[in-house]
């Protein structure tokens, strides 16, 4: 199993859309480094275990996005727990997240959990609404939020989310520059081979995840495009 720090694609699965046994297969079989299970709306505790259940047929590595407290369950091999860095509401950024530790904090495993320092970037994006992120930013504004991510509160990961749409390559690069041991997610609106290797070259692990509802094959070709990707920081 790689380790996270390791992981260049991976695919979001989301619990409450629906994907056939051959679409889940195709997508656990193409040699993705992991799978990260999460979803803004709709996610319960009930469809994340049928998810999870189907998934572990096959030995992919496996994480739990936590996006509320109901659908919490062990027997993942990684919680990521989101923060969303630009959001003005403390409840996004610590508040969900004191109450969960409250409540579970005497059984975590804490080798297991990874925080991501969300930064939120696509104003139209459901997670976006919900969490109220200043979407206004400029590059300045992003880049400070990744060395904060890294020197303040050292999170393992920083996120640029552009969640349904395509971002800018441009960010993802000034942002790679300023990371040196903080992992880089890029994640938001790949739809083909060519985006997913623009992305690949600044970002250290790509997300793909509404593709796969909407474009099965040209999903399983963003794999390829992504590992046969060199970094280029
Ligand atoms: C034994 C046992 C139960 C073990 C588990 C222990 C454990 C891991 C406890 C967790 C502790 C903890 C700190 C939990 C955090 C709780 C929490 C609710 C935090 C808030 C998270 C947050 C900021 C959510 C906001 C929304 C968000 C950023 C979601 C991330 C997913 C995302 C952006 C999806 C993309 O959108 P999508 O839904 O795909 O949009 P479309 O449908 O339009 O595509
Ligand atoms: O669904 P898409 O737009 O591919 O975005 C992937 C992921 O970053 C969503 O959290
Ligand atoms: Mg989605």
């Amino acid at each position: 199993m790689l380790e996270v720090n390791e992981w260049r694609h991976v695919f979001k699965l989301d619990p409450n859309k629906e994907i056939t046994d051959e679409a889940l297969e195709a997508i656990c079989e193409t040699g993705t480094d992991g799978l990260i299970i999460g979803g803004t709306d709709g996610v319960t505790l009930d469809n994340t275990l049928q998810l999870l259940a189907r998934v572990r047929r096959y030995t992919v590595s496996c994480a739990l996005e936590i996006s509320n407290l109901e659908a919490i369950t062990p027997g993942f091999d990684y919680f990521f727990i989101p923060s969303v860095m630009n959001s003005p509401d403390l409840k996004w950024v610590q508040g969900y997240h004191h109450q969960a530790i409250k409540e579970f904090g005497a059984i975590m495993n804490w080798d297991e959990i990874a925080v991501e320092g969300y930064c939120i970037l696509n104003p139209e994006a459901k997670a976006a609404k919900l969490t109220n992120a200043n979407t206004n930013v400029t590059t300045e504004d992003i880049v400070a939020y990744a060395r904060m991510a890294e020197h303040l509160y050292h999170f393992p990961i920083f996120y640029l989310e552009y969640s349904g749409t395509y971002g800018d390559p441009k960010v993802v690069k000034d942002v790679s520059t300023v990371l040196k041991n903080t992992q880089l997610f890029y994640g938001g609106g790949i739809r083909s081979v060519e985006q997913a290797r623009e992305m690949a070259e600044f970002a250290d692990t790509v997300v793909v995840g509404n593709l796969i509802y909407e474009d099965l094959d040209s999903s399983l070709a963003t794999v390829e495009a992504v590992k046969s990707t060199s970094l280029k920081k």
